[in-house]
Protein backbone atom coordinates (compact mmCIF):
# COMPACT_ATOMS: atom_id res chain seq x y z
CA UNK A 1 0.00 0.00 0.00
CA UNK A 2 1.49 3.46 -0.79
CA UNK A 3 2.08 6.11 2.01
CA UNK A 4 -0.92 8.21 0.96
CA UNK A 5 -3.18 5.53 0.72
CA UNK A 6 -2.38 4.71 4.25
CA UNK A 7 -2.95 8.22 5.31
CA UNK A 8 -6.16 8.41 4.20
CA UNK A 9 -7.38 5.23 5.26
CA UNK A 10 -6.07 6.52 8.95
CA UNK A 11 -8.10 9.59 8.59
CA UNK A 12 -11.12 7.51 7.39
CA UNK A 13 -12.80 9.01 10.34
CA UNK A 14 -12.41 12.37 10.00
CA UNK A 15 -12.98 12.30 6.15
CA UNK A 16 -16.35 10.62 7.20
CA UNK A 17 -17.22 13.46 10.13
CA UNK A 18 -16.25 15.87 7.83
CA UNK A 19 -18.58 14.99 5.21
CA UNK A 20 -21.79 14.86 7.99
CA UNK A 21 -20.61 18.19 9.29
CA UNK A 22 -23.76 20.64 9.33
CA UNK A 23 -22.01 22.81 6.86
CA UNK A 24 -21.26 20.45 4.28
CA UNK A 25 -24.58 19.04 4.53
CA UNK A 26 -25.97 22.43 4.59
CA UNK A 27 -24.02 23.00 0.90
CA UNK A 28 -25.97 20.37 0.10
CA UNK A 29 -29.63 21.21 1.26
CA UNK A 30 -28.75 24.60 0.32
CA UNK A 31 -29.66 26.13 3.80
CA UNK A 32 -27.29 27.11 5.52
CA UNK A 33 -27.58 30.74 7.34
CA UNK A 34 -26.10 33.93 5.33
CA UNK A 35 -24.20 34.70 8.73
CA UNK A 36 -22.30 30.95 8.48
CA UNK A 37 -21.68 32.06 4.56
CA UNK A 38 -20.12 35.11 5.62
CA UNK A 39 -18.39 34.23 8.26
CA UNK A 40 -16.86 30.97 5.91
CA UNK A 41 -15.35 33.53 3.63
CA UNK A 42 -13.86 36.02 5.69
CA UNK A 43 -11.95 33.42 7.42
CA UNK A 44 -11.51 31.44 3.94
CA UNK A 45 -10.49 34.44 2.37
CA UNK A 46 -7.34 35.13 5.27
CA UNK A 47 -6.75 31.36 5.18
CA UNK A 48 -6.13 31.17 0.88
CA UNK A 49 -3.65 34.15 1.50
CA UNK A 50 -1.67 32.25 4.02
CA UNK A 51 -1.46 28.91 1.52
CA UNK A 52 0.13 31.63 -0.68
CA UNK A 53 2.60 32.12 1.83
CA UNK A 54 3.00 28.83 2.82
CA UNK A 55 3.63 27.64 -0.86
CA UNK A 56 6.26 30.23 -1.34
CA UNK A 57 8.37 29.09 1.64
CA UNK A 58 8.03 25.16 0.19
CA UNK A 59 9.39 26.92 -2.78
CA UNK A 60 12.26 27.95 -0.89
CA UNK A 61 12.91 24.24 0.23
CA UNK A 62 12.69 22.55 -3.83
CA UNK A 63 15.66 21.16 -4.99
CA UNK A 64 13.94 21.35 -8.64
CA UNK A 65 12.30 22.86 -11.21
CA UNK A 66 9.39 20.29 -11.59
CA UNK A 67 8.38 21.06 -7.89
CA UNK A 68 8.98 24.67 -8.07
CA UNK A 69 6.29 24.67 -10.83
CA UNK A 70 4.07 22.57 -9.09
CA UNK A 71 3.98 25.00 -6.32
CA UNK A 72 3.78 27.83 -8.86
CA UNK A 73 1.06 26.34 -10.51
CA UNK A 74 -1.34 26.08 -7.28
CA UNK A 75 -0.16 29.58 -6.22
CA UNK A 76 -1.82 30.90 -9.35
CA UNK A 77 -5.00 28.72 -9.12
CA UNK A 78 -6.09 30.32 -5.50
CA UNK A 79 -5.41 33.41 -7.14
CA UNK A 80 -7.36 33.04 -10.36
CA UNK A 81 -9.69 30.49 -9.62
CA UNK A 82 -9.87 29.90 -6.36
CA UNK A 83 -12.21 32.88 -5.81
CA UNK A 84 -14.75 31.54 -7.66
CA UNK A 85 -16.62 29.48 -4.91
CA UNK A 86 -16.05 32.10 -3.03
CA UNK A 87 -18.25 34.35 -5.08
CA UNK A 88 -21.07 31.99 -5.16
CA UNK A 89 -21.13 32.48 -1.59
CA UNK A 90 -20.88 35.86 -1.47
CA UNK A 91 -23.80 35.91 -4.10
CA UNK A 92 -26.13 33.91 -2.14
CA UNK A 93 -25.54 35.98 1.05
CA UNK A 94 -26.31 38.98 -0.91
CA UNK A 95 -22.61 40.97 0.08
CA UNK A 96 -19.88 41.98 -2.37
CA UNK A 97 -16.73 39.71 -2.19
CA UNK A 98 -14.35 43.07 -1.55
CA UNK A 99 -16.72 44.14 1.95
CA UNK A 100 -14.96 40.50 3.24
CA UNK A 101 -11.75 41.05 3.17
CA UNK A 102 -8.76 41.76 6.06
CA UNK A 103 -10.84 40.32 8.93
CA UNK A 104 -8.89 38.92 12.07
CA UNK A 105 -8.82 34.80 12.18
CA UNK A 106 -11.26 32.99 14.09
CA UNK A 107 -9.28 30.94 16.51
CA UNK A 108 -9.84 27.60 14.63
CA UNK A 109 -8.21 29.41 11.48
CA UNK A 110 -5.85 30.41 13.06
CA UNK A 111 -4.27 26.81 14.90
CA UNK A 112 -4.59 25.66 11.45
CA UNK A 113 -2.49 28.32 9.74
CA UNK A 114 -0.14 28.39 12.48
CA UNK A 115 0.23 24.38 12.08
CA UNK A 116 1.13 25.04 8.80
CA UNK A 117 3.39 27.72 9.18
CA UNK A 118 4.95 25.71 11.93
CA UNK A 119 5.46 22.86 9.64
CA UNK A 120 6.76 24.62 6.70
CA UNK A 121 9.34 26.87 8.50
CA UNK A 122 10.70 23.50 10.64
CA UNK A 123 9.61 20.49 8.20
CA UNK A 124 11.22 19.28 5.02
CA UNK A 125 9.62 19.31 1.95
CA UNK A 126 7.60 15.52 2.44
CA UNK A 127 6.29 16.89 5.85
CA UNK A 128 5.20 20.00 4.01
CA UNK A 129 3.18 17.95 1.27
CA UNK A 130 1.47 15.86 4.16
CA UNK A 131 0.61 18.99 6.45
CA UNK A 132 -0.72 20.74 3.20
CA UNK A 133 -2.84 17.67 1.30
CA UNK A 134 -5.63 17.66 3.50
CA UNK A 135 -6.55 20.83 2.08
CA UNK A 136 -7.31 19.44 -1.95
CA UNK A 137 -8.27 15.91 -0.38
CA UNK A 138 -10.77 16.81 1.54
CA UNK A 139 -12.63 19.53 -1.17
CA UNK A 140 -12.25 16.78 -3.69
CA UNK A 141 -13.79 14.18 -1.74
CA UNK A 142 -16.69 16.46 -0.78
CA UNK A 143 -17.06 17.98 -4.23
CA UNK A 144 -17.60 14.70 -5.62
CA UNK A 145 -19.69 13.22 -3.08
CA UNK A 146 -21.99 16.09 -3.02
CA UNK A 147 -21.97 15.85 -6.76
CA UNK A 148 -23.29 12.25 -6.40
CA UNK A 149 -25.80 12.61 -3.75
CA UNK A 150 -27.17 15.99 -4.56
CA UNK A 151 -30.12 16.51 -6.99
CA UNK A 152 -28.01 18.73 -8.96
CA UNK A 153 -30.06 21.38 -10.77
CA UNK A 154 -29.03 25.36 -12.25
CA UNK A 155 -30.98 26.38 -9.40
CA UNK A 156 -29.89 25.04 -6.61
CA UNK A 157 -27.99 28.04 -4.64
CA UNK A 158 -24.62 26.08 -4.34
CA UNK A 159 -24.47 24.97 -8.29
CA UNK A 160 -20.67 26.38 -8.64
CA UNK A 161 -19.62 25.50 -5.49
CA UNK A 162 -19.94 22.04 -5.78
CA UNK A 163 -18.80 21.82 -9.66
CA UNK A 164 -16.54 23.30 -9.07
CA UNK A 165 -14.57 21.10 -6.53
CA UNK A 166 -16.99 17.86 -7.77
CA UNK A 167 -16.67 17.82 -11.15
CA UNK A 168 -12.62 18.50 -11.08
CA UNK A 169 -10.41 15.43 -12.26
CA UNK A 170 -8.64 16.82 -9.39
CA UNK A 171 -4.46 16.71 -10.09
CA UNK A 172 -3.46 18.53 -7.25
CA UNK A 173 -4.66 15.62 -5.28
CA UNK A 174 -3.08 13.38 -7.57
CA UNK A 175 0.35 14.80 -8.09
CA UNK A 176 0.86 15.64 -4.18
CA UNK A 177 0.26 12.14 -3.49
CA UNK A 178 2.39 11.12 -5.96
CA UNK A 179 5.49 13.55 -4.80
CA UNK A 180 4.37 12.06 -1.61
CA UNK A 181 5.15 8.68 -1.71
CA UNK A 182 8.32 9.14 -3.87
CA UNK A 183 9.17 11.27 -0.79
CA UNK A 184 8.11 8.58 1.66
CA UNK A 185 10.15 5.69 0.05
CA UNK A 186 13.72 7.82 1.10
CA UNK A 187 12.26 9.06 4.45
CA UNK A 188 13.41 7.65 7.35
CA UNK A 189 10.45 6.24 9.69
CA UNK A 190 10.73 8.78 12.13
CA UNK A 191 9.99 11.66 9.50
CA UNK A 192 7.41 9.34 8.28
CA UNK A 193 5.85 9.49 11.52
CA UNK A 194 5.89 13.41 11.47
CA UNK A 195 3.71 13.02 8.17
CA UNK A 196 1.45 10.99 9.25
CA UNK A 197 0.87 13.53 12.16
CA UNK A 198 1.12 16.71 10.64
CA UNK A 199 -1.50 15.17 7.95
CA UNK A 200 -4.14 13.81 9.95
CA UNK A 201 -3.67 17.25 12.62
CA UNK A 202 -4.69 18.87 9.02
CA UNK A 203 -7.27 16.18 8.48
CA UNK A 204 -9.06 17.29 12.26
CA UNK A 205 -8.18 21.40 11.30
CA UNK A 206 -9.96 20.97 8.45
CA UNK A 207 -13.39 19.55 10.21
CA UNK A 208 -12.68 22.50 12.76
CA UNK A 209 -13.00 25.31 10.34
CA UNK A 210 -15.90 23.94 9.05
CA UNK A 211 -17.28 23.90 12.79
CA UNK A 212 -15.59 27.34 13.25
CA UNK A 213 -17.80 28.70 10.42
CA UNK A 214 -21.16 26.92 11.43
CA UNK A 215 -20.94 28.12 15.06
CA UNK A 216 -19.45 31.51 14.07
CA UNK A 217 -16.59 31.02 16.31
CA UNK A 218 -15.11 33.85 17.53
CA UNK A 219 -12.41 34.82 20.73
CA UNK A 220 -14.06 34.42 24.20
CA UNK A 221 -13.47 38.29 24.38
CA UNK A 222 -14.15 40.33 22.25
CA UNK A 223 -11.34 42.86 20.66
CA UNK A 224 -11.08 45.06 17.78
CA UNK A 225 -7.54 45.45 17.93
CA UNK A 226 -6.65 41.77 17.02
CA UNK A 227 -5.33 42.02 13.67
CA UNK A 228 -2.80 39.24 11.75
C1 LIG B 1 -10.16 25.61 4.92
C2 LIG B 1 -10.05 25.25 3.48
N1 LIG B 1 -9.53 24.05 3.15
C3 LIG B 1 -9.41 23.71 1.85
C4 LIG B 1 -9.81 24.58 0.85
C5 LIG B 1 -9.69 24.18 -0.60
N2 LIG B 1 -8.47 24.65 -1.18
C6 LIG B 1 -7.78 25.68 -0.69
S1 LIG B 1 -6.35 26.00 -1.56
C7 LIG B 1 -6.66 24.74 -2.61
C8 LIG B 1 -5.75 24.44 -3.74
C9 LIG B 1 -4.50 23.91 -3.20
O1 LIG B 1 -3.48 24.10 -4.09
C10 LIG B 1 -7.84 24.10 -2.28
C11 LIG B 1 -8.39 22.95 -3.01
C12 LIG B 1 -10.35 25.81 1.23
N3 LIG B 1 -10.76 26.72 0.31
N4 LIG B 1 -10.46 26.13 2.55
Amino acid sequence: MSFSTELRREATPIFNAIFEHPFVQGIAKGDLKREQLIHYVKQDFEYLSSFIRIYGIAISKCENREDMAMFNQQIAFILNSETHPHQNFCQIAGVAYEDLQGYPLSPSAHQYIRHMLTVAHEGTLGEILAVLLPCPWTYWEIGKKLLNDVKLDRFHPFYEWIHFYGSRTDSITTKFCERLDTWALNATEKEKEKMRNHFLLSCQLEYMFWDMAYQLEEWPVKMEAIKE
